[in-house]
């Protein structure tokens, strides 16, 4: 349980000021040997000289800079929050990774970390006076239900002033600072407590026997080190972790040196020892509670002696066992030999097999499916384990290790439905419209068909919010009979939550790939990668674009590897769906790869649909509410889509809808419904167009925001998974009756309509024309405004306004050009462009606005000021100008159709290219729309100025 502290390495914890290297070349030289032993560089001293000095103890610390409050001081800290501890005391100087299940513990340990205040009390729990000694899992059991007094008696008086590192989850990393003791009780839930800080007896560091100890426990422990390659291993890997200059010094060979470097700190080594050998908890504990320097460092000599013997005769007996016995019989003999020899050295023994055989028991009747590389990694870890201590460290990482590594479903795959026909009910019962997207969606399920599999695919779902990206991609799963696994990357920037952590990385975990195949169970799930154009950006650690190119790209992803697995993994049975808003902030290299299928929104009519058939039923339902207790009327359900939800999406829309129904649920129960507990029983109605897929499992909790990464929100779905869409049922007393919600009531429950009419001209005056824009929330409206301010000769000019961008200013500058240039032609006599100032703004004024296509709608509407002629009526237009005059296409020809249907547009004109685009639009779009393709300025000018009205 215990893990060295990484901060120590460098830090006054272990290392005092005194200690310093005094003159360069000795500096240069130790450099030199520390680079061969421990494979570490002057960089990678400086980088962790960095990163550790965050969390050194505040109270030696230097002026370095830190990210963990110093406030307040460490003596400060005289009431704390008792944690207790199940299997070992923390030792000043190391990490233990705790876990806390009690929610309120867990928010009082968050809040003390907002408070800048990130301090607890870390005290051993007692084993019960009744039994010998519990197991870990009832301690844990027993812990969970002890709270207040209960708890305050069950825990040792003694313990550790700890610095809460990090909390993920319900695992909180502590790291021990200084001893304290138990004065009284302060509160019960969560157990707070008054603490006294301990100090070490006062002792005379020049006398001999102190320093023989001293020097008898650091030959001791190179023994050790010597003996047992495990042992080295784990403080290697431990070497950042734990205090750099006490590994020096344990592998340095000459006296000399050794002398110039010992700085004689004799109460750090003690617990240094004594919190790295396999010592029991009591042990621990003992050492935990000695303030006498030299007692402490006695009763480490001890406990490294005793890890001296068990770890040759540990070798020697197995040494013997290989030689004599094979496989299962090997290991249980030898298992049973050491457990004989630690009863009798008083060390505690452990129940390890048990736990291999669990492991065993998961790999066994699938040996054949997991690939070769991987069985043989799972052999040697559990030969590994079979052999290292339960209280080291590496034990622990050792056994998640092979968690992780046993429970993937290697060969695992569930069975992929190509049918076509089910697919498309599947769709349609999940979706209202979408056919060109359902359409590309059947394509692909039938070129699945055809070829066997739908592997080597990647989908992205592009469109605004709210327009069902999401829920489309977990029909695609159910179309196909696959899991459904969803993860956001929006603003992810740490690689590791895609590829995992090195495993030597205190609390590491797999990435995000490694932990959707534990949850779906089958190597070809549905994952959905939510908000991909949301990528964080590249950061010391990675680019999380590159990691991204190695889960996604078919070519990579048959070899995947995770940091923390460190084995390859295939993945290339995966069918991976992204969303994104828009697609140019989607790294090319991935956007290349991909299969871009985009929704754009939706127009009034397909939004009734959806309101009627999908969303109020489904928001009916989901409040307890039977068919027959309320009627919403379309009017009612147009007003809400036109006055109150303008996105593209609906969203918003189901938001208001729900909201409807929680108020009349509110209101059934005050006049005399009662409700139920949703019985589902068998008169209840089966409604199985509201049916979908919605089982899901969180598996980040917000906390990891908090730490600083990215917020991930993961589910987990079933494909198949079907949620019974019951109508709960409601007793409704006789004198209730039915809601109407109608256009007339509809504020009641959802207050004032939120928008206006965007059309704020009926009929744009001289100097005004609508333009059409296109955003990713979908496209809207916007009227460009030019007026005179003043004349003189020669005093012609363009003052602009509006928060436009760098690309719209341009386009306003050309547009002015343009302009000049047609009335020269048009009016050679009319000299209103070279005499007169004018002003040109776009509202709304707060919002910023840029781009190109408003290029044609520019001049128009400055050459309807110089001309002093309004334009044609419920006329609007879209395209980018050239300095000659030539349109060029824009984006976003369905947006632009549906804002500009919204806004009772009655003539369009868009660019000669666009013509395709438009084309394709489904026929209730363009519906009574008069629209004019155009490829020159002048054909503008006609439509807009060549009418009779
Ligand atoms: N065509 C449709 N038919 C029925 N319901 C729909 C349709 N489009 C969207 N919805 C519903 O709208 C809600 C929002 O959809 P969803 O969460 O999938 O949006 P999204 O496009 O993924 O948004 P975001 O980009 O914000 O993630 C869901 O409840 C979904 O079922």
């Amino acid at each position: 349980m215990l893990k060295l502290l990484i901060p120590s390495a460098y830090g006054s914890h272990h290392v005092t000021p005194a200690i310093r290297f005094r003159s360069t070349p000795v500096k240069s030289l130790l450099f030199k040997q520390l680079t061969l032993l421990t494979g570490w560089n002057r960089s990678s001293y400086e980088l962790g000289r960095r990163s550790f000095s965050s969390e050194l103890d505040s109270d030696t610390k230097s002026s370095e800079t830190t990210t963990v409050s110093t406030k307040p001081h460490l003596d400060d800290c005289l009431t704390v929050i008792a944690l207790p501890l199940p299997h070992k005391p923390l030792i000043p100087g190391f990490y233990m990774p705790i876990y806390v299940k009690d929610p309120k513990v867990l928010a009082a340990l968050q809040e003390s970390r907002r408070q800048q205040a990130p301090y607890a009390g870390a005290f051993l729990f007692k084993d019960d006076a009744s039994t010998d000694s519990s197991s870990s899992s009832e301690t844990e059991n027993i812990l969970e239900k002890l709270k207040g007094k209960e708890l305050l008696n069950r825990i040792h008086e003694v313990g550790t002033l700890a610095q809460i590192s990090s909390i993920q989850g319900e695992q909180v990393i502590l790291i021990g600072h200084r001893r304290l003791r138990i004065t009284e009780m302060v509160s019960e839930d969560p157990l707070t407590v008054k603490v006294d800080h301990l100090k070490d007896k006062p002792y005379d560091k020049d006398d001999d026997v102190l320093k023989a100890t001293y020097y008898q426990v650091m030959s001791t422990l190179r023994d050790v080190l010597k003996t047992t390659s495990l042992w080295r291993d784990q403080v290697r890997t431990y070497t950042q972790a734990c205090s750099l200059h006490i590994w020096y010094c344990l592998r340095i060979q000459n006296m000399s040196e050794y002398q110039y470097l010992s700085e004689f700190n004799y109460p750090k080594l003690a617990d240094f020892g004594a919190g790295i050998s396999g010592a029991n908890k009591h042990q621990n504990q003992g050492v935990l509670e000695e303030l006498d320097v030299h007692k402490r460092l006695e009763l480490t000599l001890e406990l490294v002696k005793k890890e001296v013997e068990i770890n040759k005769i540990q070798e020697s007996i197995a040494k013997a066992v290989e030689e004599k016995f094979s496989g299962d019989r090997r290991r249980i003999i030898l298992k049973e030999q050491i457990n004989a020899i630690k009863k009798e050295l008083g060390v505690e023994t452990d129940n390890k097999s048990a736990l291999s055989e669990k492991f065993r028991g998961r790999i066994d009747p699938i040996k054949d499916k997991i690939p070769q590389h991987v069985l043989k990694v799972i052999e040697e870890e559990l030969k590994k384990l079979q052999l290292l201590e339960t209280s080291s460290s590496e034990y622990d990482v050792t056994y998640n290790y092979l968690d992780w590594l046993t429970v993937l479903p290697w060969g695992n795959f569930s069975d992929e439905n190509f049918d076509v026909i089910r697919a498309q009910k599947i769709l349609d019962e999940d979706h209202y419209g979408l056919s060109d997207v359902k359409e590309r969606i059947l394509e692909f399920i039938a070129v699945g068909r055809l070829r066997g599999t739908s592997q080597g695919k990647i989908i992205c779902l592009s469109g605004p919010p709210g327009v069902g990206k999401t829920s489309i991609g977990r029909s695609i799963a159910r179309a196909l009979d696959r899991k459904f696994f969803r993860f956001s990357v929006g603003g992810l920037s740490d690689v590791a939550e895609i590829k995992g952590h090195r495993r030597t990385y205190i609390g590491a975990m797999p990435g995000k790939m490694v932990q959707c195949l534990k949850n779906v169970g089958t190597e070809n799930p549905l994952v959905l990668i939510d908000e991909i154009d949301k990528l964080g950006v590249r950061c010391h650690d990675g680019d999380p674009a590159s990691a991204m190119l190695e889960l996604l790209d078919p070519e990579q992803n048959a070899n995947f590897l995770d940091h923390y697995l460190n084995v390859t993994i295939d993945l290339s049975k995966v069918l991976f769906v992204c969303t994104s808003n828009v697609t140019d902030t989607i790294p090319s290299p991935l956007l290349d790869r991909m299969e871009v299928i985009t929704l754009s929104g939706y127009i009034t009519d397909e939004k009734m649909h959806i309101a009627r058939d999908y969303l109020v039923k489904t928001a009916r339902r989901d409040c307890g509410i039977k068919p027959e207790q309320v009627d919403v009327s379309d009017a009612a359900l147009l007003s809400l889509i036109e006055n109150y939800c303008r996105e593209a999406g609906v969203r918003n829309l189901q938001k208001q809808i729900e909201k409807v129904f929680r108020k009349i649920a509110l209101k059934l129960v005050r006049e005399g419904a009662s409700a139920q507990v949703p019985a589902i029983s068998d008169d209840v109605t089966t409604d199985t167009e509201d049916t979908k897929s919605v089982a899901k499992t969180d598996l980040e909790s917000p906390e990891t925001s908090a730490e600083g990464s990215a917020v991930l929100t993961d589910e987990l779905a079933t494909g198949d998974s079907k949620e019974s869409a019951t109508e709960p049922s409601v007793e409704v007393a006789e004198t209730v009756e039915k809601f109407m919600i109608d256009d007339s009531n509809l504020s009641d429950y959802v207050g004032k309509p939120v928008f206006q009419a965007e059309k704020i001209y009926e009929q744009t005056p001289v100097g005004v024309v609508m333009g059409l824009a296109w955003t990713s929330m979908g496209g809207s409206t916007l009227y460009i405004e030019t007026t005179f301010v003043e004349e003189g000769e020669g005093k012609g000019g363009l003052h602009i306004t509006g928060r436009l961008g760098d690309v719209m200013k341009e386009s306003a500058e050309i547009a002015h050009t343009v302009a000049r240039r047609i009335m020269l032609e048009k009016e050679p006599e009319n000299k209103f462009f070279v005499n007169s100032k004018l002003h040109l703004h776009v509202p709304a004024g707060a919002t910023p606005k840029d781009g190109p296509s408003a290029g044609c709608t520019m001049i128009t509407s400055l050459l309807s000021l110089a001309l002093k002629k309004p334009v044609r009526k419920d006329l609007a237009m879209t395209g980018e100008v050239t300095l000659t005059g030539r349109i060029l296409a824009i984006g976003g020809v369905k947006e632009k159709t549906i804002a500009a249907r919204r806004s009772e547009v009655k003539v369009i004109i868009f660019p000669e290219a666009n013509r395709r685009d438009f084309d394709e639009l489904a026929e209730n779009v363009k519906e009574g729309l008069e629209v004019h393709f155009v490829d020159e300025y002048d054909q503008i000018f006609e439509l807009a100025f060549g009418y009779d009205h």
